[in-house]
């Protein structure tokens, strides 16, 4: 018997889950639900170091509710961060291998036993690594401001990223995932990055936006996308960890502006306050209000559909239901 087909690229993952594929949601929030400490500099990635095991079992309980895609734990996970911790340079990578390697594994062992199953309805999900932006990195909640400070250039900005990039590429995740990018100068980085290595692993670039019109910088979107558009190395642009009430609007601005896939994965609606640490109340959806605006997404044009930060399992299981009929 032959190998088993190689992982479907996304094009195919979009067509085989009938025209608008399914990301997970929240990966921190449900780290946070069992009941991990992530109130630190590297947030999420502090579980890379303390629990791999509850990543894993937090990327199995979002393949079970119907995601396609999985995004890894590397939001935050820096080669700066890890040295700042007191470990070597090594170690970080082995770290950032491993963040790639714990969703691939999960991936691969529900796959084996789904598969298995007659009329089951799941596709064998992919594995996106997730690039946090420079303001992730920082910790004070600047991937919602894009205020850098006069100090953060084109050449810091790519200095920045290009190591762990590497080591992502590296690691042999399906897709790449930029993640909050809050300006154009950053976006431009990552293209730029992703041109001179060569990088063959099809990427998304996701801006967070905190006025519904333009980046987070006030940068309007058709700058940042006018640098994102010259690229093929990205095939897929759009919207994560902005308000859910946001989202429909952008989709249809974005169309205008690019002939890319369309990715919107919105948080719940809450609002992040950097110095506390925190989530604050806001205008929020529930998972109804997912499911209803799912749809709604999909036919504005979008081709992949999630959540974000405090967004559950349960939010995945609702958009999943309704993006793939059922109810
Ligand atoms: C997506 S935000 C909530 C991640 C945490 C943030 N970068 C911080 O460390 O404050
Ligand atoms: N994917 C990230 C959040 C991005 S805002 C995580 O949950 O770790
Ligand atoms: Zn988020």
């Amino acid at each position: 018997m032959g190998k088993e087909k190689e992982t479907a690229s996304l094009e195919d993952l979009i067509e085989k889950a009938g025209g608008c594929a399914v990301l997970d949601g929240g990966f921190a929030t449900q780290l946070e639900r069992h009941g991990a400490v992530i109130n630190d500099p590297l947030w999420s990635a502090l579980c890379l170091i303390k629990d791999p095991d509850l990543i894993k079992r937090v990327h199995l309980e979002y393949l079970e509710a119907g995601a396609d895609i999985l995004v890894t734990s590397s939001y935050q996970a820096t080669l700066p961060g890890f040295l700042s911790r007191g470990l070597s340079i090594e170690e970080g990578e082995l770290l950032l291998e491993k963040s790639v390697k714990l969703a691939v594994e999960a991936r691969d062992s529900f796959w084996d036993s789904v598969k298995r199953t007659p009329g089951h309805c799941y596709n064998k999900a992919l594995v996106a690594a997730s690039i946090g932006s420079y303001g992730a990195y920082l910790a004070d909640g600047s991937e919602y401001s894009g205020s850098y400070g006069p100090d953060v250039d084109l050449d810091k900005l790519k200095d920045f990223h290009r190591r762990r990039l590497q080591v992502l590429v590296e690691a042999g995740p399906d897709l790449l995932a930029f993640e909050t990018i809050p300006n154009k100068i950053e976006a431009q980085a990552c293209v730029e990055l992703l041109e001179e290595q060569n990088i063959e692993v099809p990427s998304w670039i996701c801006f967070s936006s905190v006025d519904g019109e333009n980046a987070p910088s006030g940068e309007r979107f058709k700058e940042c996308l006018d640098i994102i558009n010259k690229s093929n190395k990205v095939q897929a642009v759009g919207i994560n960890c902005a308000p859910p009430h946001f989202i429909e609007a952008l989709i249809c601005k974005f169309k205008e502006l690019t002939k890319k896939a369309i990715v919107v994965y919105p948080n719940s609606g809450e609002v992040w306050d950097g110095r506390a640490k925190r989530w604050l109340p806001s205008k929020c959806f529930d998972d109804d209000k997912f499911k209803l605006f799912a749809s709604r997404w999909r036919d504005a044009g979008a081709k992949l559909i999630g959540g974000c930060c405090r967004t559950t399992p349960s939010t995945t299981q609702a958009i999943s239901n309704v993006l793939k009929e059922r109810s």
